[in-house]
């Protein structure tokens, strides 16, 4: 195929060095390989940036249903095909192909380029890319109970309801409320945010109402409240269960006749303010306990919306993680490409208590401790590496056990978690390097 001079002065040259100065020529472009089998055993950045996926973990166990898989009709040959992207929207392209077979001309791979099509009768980069639905005014998610919720935000911020928002901490409840707010009329106005459990009563009623000069020992001067600062926009009233009795009455006012007396004073000053409360606890609960007036509970929640916890959209791990970590990429001199399948694993399999704040911190650990593209599962904190150990260690500590003990223990381990590595490590309490040398000794 080549003229010999060409194939002579190829010799100097080590292949594989050849393949990567070649793959990182052509990384922009979609191209795959696949071995006879038609499993994809090769995917270029550009395919994975068509179809939208961080890395090629999913490419390479779904060729036939995203369209990839390739058909032999020749050395090279070129078709038209529909692939699907991660969003499943198809995508018209060029399918060209070309085969290498082996010694004995038994086909061994195919490789295969894909050029997407431009339909004329629409704009280009329409036919390829859509709005991102899964990101919605920074709310990620693509879990249909969350895409409910964004309908209702949307719908709610054309009103002038108050919003009552129901979540675990860190499931997103502040993102909702200034969703909302922006979305509405008064987006050019302030938006406010208190967590109403984390002051006393007397000084939470000061922030919220203000207080006038001498209403107070240390009042040397007059305070405006959030209230009055959120004129003309939206206060969010974060953990609105834990307000004392005495100011529900104060709130229950402004919500009724949008007026409030501030600390210490003798006149009522008009607001025009939306709120938009949230609270992790069940309010009609706290009504039965006596901790909360029935009349504020009916006032706050005209629209009420519930977040679910992450561990009940576990969809959105996966979404989370790389949108968390494009983040970072950006910021950081680490760049994290791919998630070792073991540390996805945990993290698939992890109840995530403090939701979507402690995902992100996650990824900020793996930041802060971890190196090179990979994030391995011991860049995870240590309540995600400590896995139940095997059955096998009988409850003995390692330290204690014969080699022949500990060489089945390893052993079983590795059964056990079917050779994956870092999990079998974990279990046995043992880094990866101290695992890796504990096997070359025992030969295992
Ligand atoms: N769906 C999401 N997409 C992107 N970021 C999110 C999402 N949900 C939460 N976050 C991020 O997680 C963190 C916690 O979110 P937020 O403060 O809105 O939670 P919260 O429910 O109000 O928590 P708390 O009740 O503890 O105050 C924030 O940094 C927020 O940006």
């Amino acid at each position: 195929m080549f003229p010999q001079h060409f194939s002579d002065w190829l010799q100097q040259f080590v292949p594989l060095e050849l393949y990567q100065a070649l793959f990182a020529l052509l990384a922009d472009k979609p191209w795959y390989v696949v071995d006879k089998y038609q499993q994809v055993k090769y995917c270029s950045p550009g395919l994975l940036q068509l179809l939208g996926y961080e890395t090629d973990e999913f490419l390479v166990q779904r060729v036939a249903p995203l369209g990839l898989e390739l058909d032999f009709k020749g050395l090279k040959t070129t078709s038209s095909a529909t692939v699907s992207n991660a969003e499943g929207i198809s995508i018209s392209v060029a399918k060209t192909t070309s085969w290498l077979s082996g010694q004995d001309a038994e086909i061994i791979a195919g490789i295969c380029l894909l050029t997407p099509r431009v339909d004329s009768s629409k704009e280009p980069s329409k036919t390829i890319h859509k709005p991102n639905k899964d990101n919605f005014h920074g709310i990620i998610s693509r879990s249909p109970a969350m895409h409910a919720v964004f309908q209702i935000i949307e719908n709610a911020a054309a009103t002038t309801a108050t919003v009552l928002v129901r979540g675990e901490s860190g499931s997103g409840k502040e993102l909702v409320a200034r969703a909302i707010h922006q979305l509405s009329t008064r987006n050019s106005g302030p938006f406010l945010a208190i967590n109403c459990a984390a002051l006393s009563s007397s000084l939470l009623e000061s922030e919220l109402f203000g207080h006038v000069r001498g209403a107070f020992t240390g009042a040397v001067k007059d305070h405006s409240g959030l209230f009055q600062r959120a004129n003309g926009g939206t206060l969010f009233l974060d953990e609105v269960a834990e307000l004392p009795l005495e100011l529900q009455a104060k709130l229950l006012r402004v919500l009724q006749e949008r007026n409030y007396i501030p600390v210490g004073g003798d006149r009522s000053i008009n607001v025009d303010v939306r709120i938009v409360a949230a609270t992790h606890r069940s309010l009609r609960e706290q009504v039965r306990l006596g901790e909360f007036r029935e009349d504020l509970m009916y006032r706050l929640r005209v629209v009420p919306i519930f977040i679910p916890p992450l561990r009940e959209r576990r969809e959105d791990i996966n979404l989370l993680l790389w949108h968390f970590i494009r983040l970072h990429n950006a910021e950081n001199f680490r760049r994290i490409e791919k998630i070792d399948p073991a540390a996805m694993q945990i993290l698939l399999d992890y109840a995530w208590p403090g939701n979507v704040r402690e995902l992100h911190n996650v990824v900020e650990y793996a930041f802060a401790v971890g190196r090179g593209t990979v994030l391995r599962s011991a860049e995870l904190p240590p309540e995600f590496r400590e896995l139940p150990r095997s059955p096998e260690l009988d409850d003995k500590p390692l330290a204690l056990l014969s080699p022949e003990q500990e060489a089945d223990a390893i052993r079983a381990a590795l059964s056990r978690y079917q050779g994956k590595l870092n999990l079998a490590a974990n279990a046995l309490g043992m880094s990866r390097a101290t695992f890796w040398r504990k096997r070359k000794l025992y030969g295992l």
